[in-house]
């Protein structure tokens, strides 16, 4: 299936126009009425012991991000928290999204695909089903041992990760980490519920629309779920969103957060207000994970993220040009 795909090994990575091959624009999300809706994920495979084929097995998985992506970070982070770093190696893709989606570039901090050595995310996709008709997304969970893909959906991926390793984890502390401990499962699930509508999904509903309606619309929700973030925190006096356990909620939430002043504040629209100025015990709590913990901080790239959305995104930059501030990217402590 792979030699199909031959033609796609022409890079054109600067090409302003990305067009993709059903005719649209790769970087054309928004339906007629102006309204950005998200795929639902294909691949929905757990590795599980129990599982008849997807067994959890060091080294046999790998996974595939952008640092750039909040949903591909989320993964990230609950790898290092859970101590998996040698058991389920990474490769990063290149930050530009051009006209043929994720590409294996080798610059900055991108690492290329070692595995067969594809060019594009794509054809992983195509590996794991020739038939594959949706978009190319990260992350990707991958299983060499059958050449395919496990699973692309974040919240399933963090799910499993949380325990399903947890007899290969050497690391005593890591492998009691728990971000979805039983007593908080209800109130983690209502939050997750919440929050991915408002403001994960909702910063790109408000940055993605193609009508000021739809725009305005769904910028108010972001700000709704902000404020309401930011009275959460007060109520239960942090460090974490949910008190003082670390949980999934805090996962999800820091990806979109970390993102908000340096991306999302210009390039999605979203000005009502800022972190740093009008939040301030979400502005604490989100210098507190970056700053104090290793699996948020070393796996925060501020290039790959600012870039990759200015540069991107055409239909909302067309010039490409990516602004400097805000200076720093986060404050400090
Ligand atoms: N529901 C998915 C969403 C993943 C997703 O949309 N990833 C974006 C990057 S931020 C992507 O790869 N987009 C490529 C495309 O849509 O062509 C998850 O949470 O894993």
């Amino acid at each position: 299936m792979l030699r199909n795909y031959g033609n796609l090994l022409k890079r054109q990575k600067h090409s302003i126009f990305a067009k993709m091959s059903s005719g649209g624009t790769i970087t054309n999300w928004a339906g007629q009425d102006g309204e950005f809706r998200r795929q639902v994920s294909s691949f929905r495979e757990s590795v599980s012991k129990e599982h008849p084929v997807f067994q959890p097995e060091i080294g046999r998985y790998h996974l595939y991000v952008s640092l750039a992506c909040p949903w591909a970070h989320r993964t990230l982070i609950v790898r290092k928290l859970k101590g998996l770093e040698e058991a389920l190696p990474v490769h990063i893709v290149g930050w530009l999204m051009g006209p043929n989606g994720w590409d294996f570039e080798t610059d900055h901090g991108s690492t290329g695909e070692p595995l067969y050595k594809s060019p594009f995310l794509r054809n992983l996709y195509f590996r794991a089903d020739p038939n594959y008709n949706a978009r190319f997304t990260v992350p990707v969970f991958w299983d060499v041992k059958h050449h395919t893909i496990v699973n692309n959906e974040s919240s399933e991926i963090i799910r499993f990760l949380n325990y399903e390793f947890n007899d290969l984890i050497t690391d005593q502390k890591k492998k009691e980490v728990d971000l979805y401990p039983k007593d908080l499962r209800s109130e983690i699930d209502k939050w997750n519920d919440y929050f991915y509508n408002t403001l994960n999904n909702g910063v790109y509903k408000s940055g993605f629309a193609t009508t000021a309606e739809a725009y305005e619309r769904n910028v108010k929700v972001v700000f709704e779920a902000l404020d309401k973030m930011e009275d959460l925190l007060k109520q239960t006096r942090g460090p974490y969103v949910l008190g003082d356990r670390l949980t999934e909620t805090d996962v999800r939430l820091y990806t979109t957060i970390i993102r908000f002043d340096p991306v999302y504040v210009q390039h999605f629209k979203c000005n009502i207000g800022t972190i740093r100025h009008d939040y301030p015990h979400i502005h604490t709590w989100l210098r507190n994970l970056y700053w104090r913990h290793p699996a948020f901080f070393e796996t925060t790239d501020f290039d790959h993220i600012k870039w990759h959305y200015t540069r991107s995104h055409t239909q909302i930059n067309p010039l490409r040009i990516t602004p400097l501030g805000p200076l720093p990217p986060i404050e400090p402590l």
